[in-house]
């Protein structure tokens, strides 16, 4: 299990920042529309060149046979869906030997735990680990929108889940805040960690990672 994951890396010194920064997972984009899109070639390069990390592929709506292709030819660790994937799809990967992340995109409003669970129980229960994002709109992720924490907090102080990921407008000044409200013991993070769209910042990479792990010491 990972506690921090860095999501679009893209070059091999996104990575190297990184694993000196001491993330624990990196996030390959394989959604063509977005600008963190990655060729699977070059993931797997990316992959094979960082053991001590893990990788997650971040999919959009991609069918079952592709993802295991990818999955396979790059070496992942682990699948994310972040589309409208359903759950038949979801356990059709789990049962094909695949570890499985959940995106659940939530409004960005005040939350409740019941409406947490009600969209986040299902795909725990075929053996999903759960990504807790912001809904993006017709990007899908990687917006930079920030979720309800606090309503998030009081979910997981009732949630039986354990390994859940907080996600959404995270960056290295809020994720200390975040994690204490929200009570996540595993964070994701994409724009947050940029200098521009695509383009990771290692100081803010390094930051990030920092402020995470002070929040949970
Ligand atoms: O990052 C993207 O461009 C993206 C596009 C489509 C689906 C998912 C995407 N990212 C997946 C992630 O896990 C991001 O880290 C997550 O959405 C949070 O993004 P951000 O709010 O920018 O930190």
């Amino acid at each position: 299990m990972f506690r921090i994951k860095i999501c679009g890396v893209r070059a091999a010194e996104d990575v190297r920042a990184a694993e000196a920064a001491g993330a624990d997972c990196i996030g390959l984009n394989f959604y063509p529309p977005s600008v963190r899109y990655l060729q699977p070639e070059a993931a797997a390069q990316l992959v094979a060149a960082a053991p001590t990390l893990q990788s997650a592929g971040v999919f959009v709506n991609e069918p079952a046979d592709r993802i295991r292709e990818i999955a396979a030819a790059v070496k992942l660790d682990w699948v994310q869906l972040h589309g409208d994937e359903t759950l038949q799809t979801g356990s059709d990967l789990i049962a094909a030997g695949l570890s499985v992340i959940r995106a659940v995109r939530l409004p960005t409003t005040e939350l409740t735990a019941a409406t947490i669970d009600a969209i986040v129980l299902p795909w725990a229960e075929i053996g999903a680990r759960i990504l807790l994002d912001a809904d993006g709109g017709p990007q899908f992720g990687g917006s930079g929108q920030r979720l309800d924490w606090d309503g998030i907090g009081r979910w997981a102080a009732q949630t039986s889940l354990g390994d859940w990921i907080l996600a959404g407008g995270l960056n290295p000044d809020n994720v200390g805040d975040a994690i204490r409200r929200s009570r996540a013991a595993a964070v994701d993070v994409a724009s947050g960690t940029e200098s521009a769209p695509g383009q990771k910042d290692p100081a803010k990479i390094a930051a990030f990672v920092d402020n995470a792990k002070a929040a949970w010491a």
